[in-house]
């Protein structure tokens, strides 16, 4: 194996040795080869160490809070001598998720030279990154990953087929190779890479100390063990999950106890994607932060991954600076973007009681700049695997450090939100005379937000297990995307105990939004998808559904790409490799460069015969707008709808004879 390029990095300063002490009491040399160079240390079986577990609580044993470990004095790491003197050329992506998934392939995309490698434990998750059905659901997705995995074909240009005789009759070739690739080889390919992001999930804790609040980083642990044991020595390690303050310590001991005096570099760089629009924010970030140690290799650490970025990203948009304040300023960032959402929660239930609309009033304050209109949207308040978390962990790093007061305030945003949903169950409950025995609930949504098929810690889920303490008769549950088998999960989560799935229990998930609806005595709109949506004109919904348009068509030629995603122009030179990029001209790749095709499903795809089946019923298009008239004439008088999300006019809804009620209005009926 030849050495990283990173070896020659300068050493940083290391902490000291935890010290460890092997259950057999020998000195933890291995007689299996070290999976590592020869000049590695002795390889350390992992598994005869306890680490302490980690969790917020777990703040670097060396930490000296009166001198910051690193110091806000950052030379210019975008200084173009620096930035030119580093280059990744394999990077690996550990975690093939939400994040680990979008974000490499965007990456690579815009990096032809550059070998991405995904690599996670899931084989079936795996699996399908290489195949025809991805894992996730984001619009523009599929082109990206099947531009970079699967490399595009095109025609060259005349002058450039002229220096290529031998190639003089090919019509099509290949004008980028393909460079984004996806592995349950995880030891291996780290020990391959120069760069390694980690990507892991790092959810609440659910039991031991902390449980409820503190950030579980089992995940994260592992990652780094393996990192620890098979990295070649100066490998850059880059936090992308969302990790407590101070976690860059913790790897650091973790790596300095399986790999004593070796050095790597450690990298803080927070994913701000939101789901459902995951492509088109990395694409066109806000801004990029690293977090980097103020030493020579930390900031040449933070050159190489800058450089990354800057394939796409205006460098005025990438921000180096302290590890310590980017790990926290992820959790902020989520947690000042939840507290917006509870705020206006919070003046919606004032507005029920007053006769203000709680629309109006988003609208009106966020026309003042400094308030501004995102995050105002009144309604169930937040879902996601993220809001909730991220808010628990920061509570729980508040209390760590001492800090009762600042806890309890960022706990109330939680509080706020559980309100939301408690009080909508209820008013559904109340309205329909205290009893839901006998009656049928009707659920459109369920997924946390639009245009995302993840099903995890959604609204719904709180509001179905209200409902389901009052024995209805049934609870119908469409949604357009989440795949039946993650519903269930997540209800089940909630009582393994009791059968709550049909034909035992009243739950039954349904593949078309009228059968959900028929003979229902309410229709609950719990997620705000366009296709439920109903405006006094149809124009709103029409535009969202041109939107979608691109992504059931076949794209072809990178224009289409470039539509694809969200109209971002993708500079054409980066798209391809070399020999072809420096004679190309953008314009002829623009209609000439195009997708390879896609690879083929097995005869016994699950994906395809499920894809099969519902057109078969011409049951779920997200692009085609549900007929509110003709649910209208098959659910039961008094045609109860509660929207959760806002998404409905009050006065079209009366007018087809529904009574609506909208957290945050008056009733209208
Ligand atoms: N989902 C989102 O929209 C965003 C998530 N984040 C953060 O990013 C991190 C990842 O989130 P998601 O992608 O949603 O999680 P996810 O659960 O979808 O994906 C994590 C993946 O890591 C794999 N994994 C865990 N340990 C591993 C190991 N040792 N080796 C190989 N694979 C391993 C799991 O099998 C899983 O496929 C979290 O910290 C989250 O808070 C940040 C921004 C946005
Ligand atoms: O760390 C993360 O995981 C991510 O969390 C959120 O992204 P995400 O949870 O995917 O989606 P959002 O669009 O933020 O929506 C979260 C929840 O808030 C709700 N919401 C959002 C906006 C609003 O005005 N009102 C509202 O109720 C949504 O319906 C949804 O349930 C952040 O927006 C991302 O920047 C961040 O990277």
């Amino acid at each position: 194996m030849s050495p990283s390029w990173a070896e020659s990095l300068i050493t940083s300063p290391m902490t000291s040795l935890p010290s460890l002490s092997r259950s057999d009491g020998s000195t933890g040399e291995s007689a299996s080869p070290p999976a590592t160079p020869a000049d590695m240390s002795p390889y350390i079986d992992a598994q005869a160490y306890s680490l302490p577990t980690i969790d917020a609580m777990n703040l670097p044993r060396h930490a000296d809070a009166s001198r910051p470990a690193y110091p806000n004095t950052l030379p210019d790491i975008m200084d173009p001598d620096t930035a030119r003197s580093v280059s990744v050329q394999r990077l690996c992506c550990i975690g093939a998720g939400y994040v680990g998934g979008p974000t490499a392939a965007v990456i690579a995309l815009h990096n032809p030279h550059v070998r991405v490698t995904v690599v996670d434990r899931d084989e079936k998750r795996i699996n399908a990154w290489k195949g025809k059905h991805l894992p996730i659901h984001e619009p523009g997705l599929n082109d990206v990953v099947r531009a970079a995995r699967d490399g595009l074909c095109g025609r060259k240009a005349e002058h450039e087929r002229r220096d290529y005789a031998n190639h003089a009759q090919a019509r099509e070739e290949s004008v980028r190779q393909p460079n984004l690739f996806f592995s349950t080889a995880c030891t291996q390919t780290i020990a391959e890479s120069d760069m390694i992001f980690i990507s892991v999930n790092t959810p609440t804790k659910v039991r031991g100390v902390g449980a409820g609040r503190a950030t579980d980083m089992t995940a994260l642990e592992g990652a780094v063990r393996d990192v620890a044991m098979h990295a070649r020595p100066g490998t850059i390690l880059v936090e992308k999950s969302t990790v407590p303050c101070k976690t860059g310590q913790l790897i650091k001991d973790i790596l300095e106890a399986y790999r004593p005096g070796v050095s790597f570099s450690i990298l803080s760089n927070p994913e701000f994607l939101s789901e459902g629009t995951a492509v088109r924010d990395l694409m066109r970030p806000d801004r990029v932060i690293l977090g980097c140690e103020s030493t020579i290799s930390g900031h040449r650490a933070a050159a190489a991954l800058a450089n990354l970025y800057a394939a796409w990203v205006p460098r005025s948009k990438i921000a180096p600076i302290n590890i310590w304040s980017s790990e926290l300023c992820k959790l902020t960032a989520n947690a000042m973007l939840a507290q917006r959402i509870s705020s206006i929660n919070s003046i919606s239930a004032i507005c029920e009681r007053t006769g203000a609309d709680v629309s109006e009033i988003a609208k009106s304050i966020g026309m003042d700049a400094r308030i501004g209109p995102q995050f105002l949207k009144a309604g169930l308040g937040f879902g996601g695997s993220c809001f909730r978390k991220d808010i628990a962990s920061l509570t729980y790093l508040a209390e760590s450090l001492g800090l009762p007061e600042v806890a309890a305030y960022w706990q109330q945003v939680i509080t706020m939100n559980n309100f939301q949903r408690d009080r909508f169950a209820r008013s559904v409950i109340s309205s329909l005379h205290n009893t839901l025995r006998g009656k049928k609930i009707a659920i459109l949504g369920y997924a946390f937000k639009k245009d995302t098929g993840d099903a995890r810690e959604s609204p719904a889920l709180d509001v179905i297990r209200i409902l389901l303490e009052e024995n209805p008769n049934s609870i119908a549950i469409f949604d357009p995307l989440c795949s039946e088998a993650d519903i269930v999960r997540e209800l089940r989560a909630v009582d393994s105990e009791t059968e709550i799935m049909q034909p035992r229990g009243p739950v039954e998930i349904v593949s078309d939004p009228y059968t959900a609806c028929a003979d229902s005595n309410a229709v609950l709109v719990l997620t705000d998808w366009d296709m439920f949506k109903l405006r006094k004109s149809n124009r709103a919904v029409q535009s969202k559904v041109e939107e979608h348009q691109f992504d059931g068509a076949a794209p072809t030629t990178i224009l289409q790409l470039r539509h694809k995603a969200d109209k971002i122009p993708v500079p054409a030179a980066t798209l391809l490799t070399p020999p072809h990029t420096p004679d190309m001209k953008g314009a002829s790749l623009e209609t000439e460069a195009r997708l390879m095709p896609e690879p083929a499903c097995p005869p016994e795809c699950v994906e395809c015969k499920s894809m099969a089946a519902r057109s078969v019923s011409k049951s779920v298009d997200i692009t085609e707008p549900v007929d509110w008239s003709r649910i209208s004439s098959s659910v039961k008088e008094p045609k109860w709808v509660f929207d959760g999300r806002g998404i409905l006019d009050a006065s079209a809804m009366v007018g087809k004879g529904f009574r609506l009620e909208t957290l945050g209005r008056v009733s209208l009926y």
